[in-house]
């Protein structure tokens, strides 16, 4: 199951006027695909990934999530839709100071209906594959910065997403981190068959990435397969 996004332009009013924060945008991710969109500050990454989300909803265009026009849904609707097929990794971890890793994922899936032992072997299985088994009674302070956003992508997963979205994943680890998180969200990708799209102002590691996308001005304006 694929996101899609379909000649999408959002605006944010300006003083009198408004500004364009995506013209006309369309892109399309594939099951198992990872794209990369790059762009420097304000060129409409964040805007794109709120989008993707079902966050903001914008001027026109659609978004189309696992098949489903998210264009006619209610604010419940997308609510529902996001718990159940959108994983988001936001930049800063958000994680909860007093609660061990496995207990941040737990979390996640209580409302999914999934018995208590079945949610923590699915919590214990995810912590396994971002290389956390060890430190799963750890809570935040006791992890370090890349653990700590290893985490933040194994509770994203906990829903068993089709769409994985990814603000900024590197930005606060060093060269090696980094590389490792970006080897670490392709693999997921490739396993896990999430259309993945992360957004970076660093160019360092998109080569991870099955396709790169520039963003400009609220423009897609170049893709390349790497
Ligand atoms: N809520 C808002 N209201 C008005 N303008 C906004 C709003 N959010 C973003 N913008 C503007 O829209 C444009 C795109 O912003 P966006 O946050 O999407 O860029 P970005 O590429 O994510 O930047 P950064 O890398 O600095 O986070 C910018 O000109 C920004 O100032």
């Amino acid at each position: 199951m694929s996101l899609r996004l379909e000649d999408v332009t959002l605006t944010y009013p300006d003083g009198e006027g408004r500004l364009t924060a995506l013209d006309a945008v369309s892109l399309e991710v594939p099951a198992g695909g990872l794209t990369a969109v790059v762009g420097p500050s304000g060129s409409g990454k964040s805007s794109l990934l709120a989008v993707a989300a079902t966050l903001v909803t914008p001027d026109r265009g659609r978004v189309v999530v696992a098949g489903t026009d998210t264009a006619p849904l209610g604010p419940a609707e997308k609510a529902v839709l996001r718990r159940e097929k959108i994983g988001i990794v936001f930049q800063q971890p958000n994680l909860l100071p007093s609660l061990t890793a496995l207990e941040q994922l737990q979390v996640m899936a209580h409302l999914s209906g999934r018995s208590p032992r079945a949610v923590r072997d699915r919590a214990r299985d995810l912590l396994d594959a971002v290389g956390l088994a060890e430190q799963a009674h750890r809570r935040p302070h006791q992890l370090s910065g890349g653990q700590r956003q290893r985490v933040n992508i194994a509770r994203a997963l906990m829903n068993d997403p089709c769409v994985l979205l990814v603000d900024e994943p590197t930005s606060a680890l060093d060269h090696e981190r980094g590389a490792a998180v970006m080897d670490l969200l392709a693999t997921l990708t490739a396993q896990r068959g999430t259309a993945t799209v992360l957004v970076t102002h660093d160019r360092t590691h998109v080569g991870r990435a099955g396709r790169v996308v520039s963003v400009r001005d609220g423009r897609l304006t170049q893709a390349a397969t790497v």
